[in-house]
Order: C-alpha cells, then structure tokens, then sequence
C-alpha cells in the first residue's frame, strides 16, 4: 500500500538535488508557450478556441452575469454557505492580524526614513476547476487581497459547457471578488498577464492550478507577479506510540486523495504504530470515492519511515520542508520549536490538516516541493508593496558626504560622488 524506507532511502529517494525532478516537461512547456503566444496575438478569439478544445465550450459573454451570480446562491444549500461564511469569518480573523501600517523607521530633526506599505491595484484569483472544484480557494486566495486594499480584484476559472460551479460563484461573493471570468488553464493565465479585449491585464496573479496552470505562470512571471509554484500537496505526519492510527491514517488519506504526485509520508519512532497505520489505511482506502488515486499517490510518491528518535524524525522532516506538518506525538506542542521548515504545522490528535484546509485561519496556499525552506504560504502581504522613503536636511547630507563620496570613488561612479559635491559647493557658498 504505502512504501516502506529507511531514514538513508528516504533520504536519497526524496531529499538529495540529484534525485529532485524538473518541474515541468519540455512537452508541457512547448504546448504552453504556442498557447501564451496565441493569446498574446489573437486575445479573446483564443480563449474561445481553447475553450471549444478543453472546456466543453465557449461561452460568448466570459464575465459571469449579475443574474448569473445571484441565480448561484439559489443552487447552493443555507448549511452549505453558513459553512463557508464561518470558514471565511475565521480566515479574514486570521488575515487582518497580519496587516502592517506604513510607518517611518527613524525621525530626527535632520533625517526622515520609513516605508509605506500599498496594496497591489490589480490582482487575478486563478480558481481550478478542472477535476476538482475547490471554494475554499477562492476563500484562502481573496480575502487577504481585499484586507490588504487591492482596489480590482478578479478570478478566472474554468467554465464546464459555458457555465462554473455555483458555489465558487457564491465563495466570490463571501470573499469580495469583482468580477468573474470563464476561462481557465494556461490561457486564463495568458489572459490575465497580456490582457484580452474582454480581460484587463493584472499586477498580479496568485492561487493553484494543474501543470498547464503552473508552467504558464513561471513562464510569464516578470511580466507580472506571481505568488508561488505550487507542486503537488505534501503532509508529513509525526507520530510515536501514543499515536491513533486510525487518525494518522485519516490524514495520510486526505492529503492522497488529492491527486496520484500528492505526497503523504509517515515518520514513526513505533513500529507497532507502523503496523497498525498499515492495516488502518487499507481499511479505510476500501470505502473511499478517490480510491484509485490515493492508492496511487500512496505507491508512487508517499512513504513510511521507522525513524531511531523524534530528534532524527524532525530532522529528516526539516530536510523534506513539507507544505504541511502534523505532529501528533505526546505533548504535541511542546514540539513547535523543533519546526524549521514546514508551509503550516498542525498540532496535536485534533488538529487534522482539513482543519487548515478548510476552516481555522491560516492559509491553505503553501509552499510545496522542499520551498517552505526559504518561502511562506500566501499571506496579505503577498498583496503589499512596501516602499521605502527618505529625507536629507542640508546638514543631514553635509555629515554624510565625506562617507558617500568615499564610497563612489571606489565604485567609479564619479557621478554619483559629484551629485552630493555638487550641493556642498552650494552650501558652501
Ligand atoms: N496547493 C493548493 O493549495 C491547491 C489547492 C487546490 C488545488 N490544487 C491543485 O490544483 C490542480 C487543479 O487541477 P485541475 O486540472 O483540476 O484544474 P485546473 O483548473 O488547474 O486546470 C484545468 C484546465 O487545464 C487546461 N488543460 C487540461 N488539459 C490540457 C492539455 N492537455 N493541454 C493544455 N491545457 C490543458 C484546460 O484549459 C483546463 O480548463 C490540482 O493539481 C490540485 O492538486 C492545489
Ligand atoms: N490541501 C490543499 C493544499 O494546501 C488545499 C485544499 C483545498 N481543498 C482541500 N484541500
Ligand atoms: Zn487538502
């Protein structure tokens, strides 16, 4: 069911660069950049095209109607939305403590310095839609977006036969999208960068998507900005004898359930747990609907590994950086100081990652595929620009220019030194 490693095996197969893949393939690549291109060249005429190919359809109209969202709610069940404005309350809660106000950093009579902090003016949501449709998404993606001031704020999702989920339409709502757009992959992506006759052009573009999704914003990245690369889903779980296997199993589960790359590794110092979890995630594996692709993903990608101790445990997982950590050994907590790499840690026998998933707070957009080493998941300041600032009074810059100048004639700038010496003569005068 699931692989079996040593901490050395695990080590070569899932840490070592050598082993580590290329993120996309040339295949993928190629297809994605005739697609860019013929969005850049031919607009909306192109979204059509890809929409007849892979969608089922073109819509005429791309923006999803005011008729059309209001008729969504309709078609969405009360408990449904309660559950989703509940999630959406704790995730702005979550957000809005994150926010920073511009301040000034030093304030004499001579010298002014400080940053201002701006959102954003132009963010796109993508929203997958393809195999799977994920409202909380549109949640996790857009309510840091609108704490953090961004004044357009639109999502692209792909429409099945001219017409979206009407729960993402009604989680568009909760959160405070703009406007909607049915258009998906590689040329939503295209669209939001370049701009199409229907589609603004974006500063911005944040949120998961398939491999098409993801090459596309790597490829047009610096012509706008991008959040993050998103791999596939990752969870590494701690667990030792005081463990529940039946938990532990659980949460493999949700994490494999997601596609057949997911990745769900076990780190155990208890070979009794080991077994237990074993006989647990074949029990449970035989009722669930996404069978086939956890077992897959179980096979190919996951792994459980006897580790000598805790220490060695977290050690390994700080190599891995995981997008995300459960640590559901005795005294759970107490462990937290241990973490140095990891998207978002969950602690304790009741802290499933479903709860971050979908409902505490924090954000489910994470750094995937070792990043969580020197990246964080999507926060409001994924949405600020912080600019700094500075102010010289005539004695401010008489005091610095000996310094300054030093310094230039040293990088043989001559015309840096001189627009200081410049302003001395004057002072001089
Ligand atoms: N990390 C996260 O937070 C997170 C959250 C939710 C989903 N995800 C991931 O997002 C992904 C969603 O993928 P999806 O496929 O369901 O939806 P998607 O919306 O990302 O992709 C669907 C689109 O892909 C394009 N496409 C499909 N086949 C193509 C082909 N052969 N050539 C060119 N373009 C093609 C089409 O335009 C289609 O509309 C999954 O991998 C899922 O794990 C990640
Ligand atoms: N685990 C995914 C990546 O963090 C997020 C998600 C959405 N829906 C369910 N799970
Ligand atoms: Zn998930």
């Amino acid at each position: 069911m699931i692989s079996l490693y040593t901490a050395k095996e695990f080590t070569n197969q899932f840490i070592s660069n050598k082993t580590k893949k290329q993120p996309f393939a040339d295949s993928t690549l190629k297809t994605v950049r005739s697609i860019i291109e013929n969005v850049r060249q031919n607009g909306d005429t192109a979204l059509q095209e890809y929409m007849e190919k892979f969608d089922g359809g073109a819509p005429k109209n791309l923006v999803v109607t005011e008729e059309e969202r209001s008729a969504a709610w309709e078609e969405v069940p009360e408990n449904v939305v309660e559950a989703l404005q509940k999630a959406a309350e704790n995730i702005r809660s979550f957000h809005s403590k994150q926010l920073q106000q511009s301040r000034m950093m030093e304030v004499t009579e001579e010298v002014i310095s400080g940053q201002l902090f701006r959102p954003i003016e132009r963010v796109g949501i993508y929203v997958p839609g393809g195999k799977a449709c994920y409202p909380s998404s549109v949640l996790m993606n857009a309510i840091p977006a609108v704490l953090a001031g961004v004044s357009h704020l639109v999502m692209v999702t792909p429409a099945k036969a001219g017409k979206i989920a009407p729960i993402l339409s009604v989680a568009a709502d909760i959160a405070g999208v703009q406007t909607i757009y049915k258009v998906g992959g590689a040329q939503a992506i295209a669209a939001l960068t370049y701009g199409t006759e229907s589609i603004q052009p974006v500063d911005k573009i944040v949120g998961p998507g398939n491999e098409y999704v993801a090459a596309a914003k790597s490829l047009v990245f610096g012509d706008v900005g991008i959040d993050m690369i998103a791999g596939p889903s990752e969870v590494a779980i701690l667990a030792d004898a005081t463990s529940r296997p039946e938990y532990v199993a659980a949460d493999l589960i949700a994490q494999a359930e997601h596609d057949e790359k997911a990745r769900a590794f076990l780190f155990t110092t208890s070979e009794q747990l080991l077994n237990e979890t074993l006989i647990e995630l074949k029990k449970q594996c035989a009722s669930l609907p996404r069978r086939e692709i956890a077992e897959t993903s179980f096979k190919n990608e996951g792994g459980a590994i006897l580790v000598g101790s805790i220490d060695e445990a977290f050690n390994l997982v700080n190599q891995l950086a995981p997008e995300h950590l459960e640590i559901q050994i005795e005294n759970a907590l107490s462990y937290l100081g241990k973490v140095k790499n990891a998207g978002s840690v969950f602690i304790g026998n009741h802290t499933p990652e479903s709860v971050g998933d979908y409902f505490a707070g924090p954000n489910h957009v994470l750094p995937t595929s070792g990043t969580a080493r020197f990246s964080s998941g999507l926060s409001v300041d994924d949405f600020i620009k912080k600019t700094t600032y500075v102010y010289y009074s005539e004695q401010a810059l008489q005091n610095a220019a000996p310094y300054i100048e030093r310094i230039a004639e040293k990088e043989e700038l001559a015309g840096h030194g001189r627009a200081v010496a410049i302003r001395m003569n004057n002072i001089s005068e």
